[in-house]
């Protein structure tokens, strides 16, 4: 998977959203600093009567975040600018790539997170599987967008650290915007 997130990222760094120089490439994504994550979404056992969230909306912290889902279904994605949610069908043996806020930063807004999250399975009996990894920038690499000039420079530290606080205080995460320079 780190190899995946490594030969992505390059291809999306040459890109002129992101024009990143050989420096930046190299901290903006640290291969041996990913997480990997396991999930398991047990359906509900009552007859559901509204969707049942096996993951609530957010987007990833990320610079990217691959996923293996199973064949059961339950993503869902927010298309930017629509309150509708869209079902992102499994498709077998594909993997799927997300975009997280660390890319939507270093890229000045060109290349967006999304907002993402998962419905349980409603069926008794059935559950959804899936496998993430999670591609970071070095901890103390500080990200910065040479001409968009939408955030100020923050590492990725300070950037979990800071929604650590906001998750302690108000129970949710407020990520990008507390980094961006004109509200
Ligand atoms: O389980 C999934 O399909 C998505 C998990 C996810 O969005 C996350 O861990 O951030
Ligand atoms: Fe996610």
């Amino acid at each position: 998977m780190a190899r995946i997130a490594r030969k992505l990222f390059d291809a999306l760094a040459v890109s002129k959203e992101l024009c990143l120089d050989a420096e930046q490439r190299a901290s903006y994504l640290e291969e041996r600093g990913g997480t990997f994550r396991a999930y398991r979404y047990p359906a509900r056992d009552t007859a559901a009567v509204v969707q049942y969230m096996g993951m609530e909306p957010h987007t990833d912290s990320s610079v990217l975040s691959i996923l293996n889902q199973d064949l059961v279904g339950g993503l869902q994605v927010l298309r930017d600018g629509s309150t509708g949610w869209r079902r992102v069908r499994p498709v077998e043996g594909t993997l799927l790539v997300n975009l997280g806020d660390m890319m939507q930063a270093m890229s000045g807004d060109a290349y967006r997170s999304a907002v993402h999250r998962v419905v349980a399975p409603s069926s008794p009996g059935t559950e959804r599987m899936s496998l993430c990894y999670f591609a970071f920038p070095e901890e103390d690499a500080v990200i910065v967008h040479p001409s968009a000039g939408c955030y100020r420079g923050f590492s990725c530290r300070e950037f979990r650290e800071q929604v650590q606080a906001d998750i302690k205080a108000t129970g949710a995460k407020v990520g990008l915007a507390r980094f961006r320079l004109h509200p």
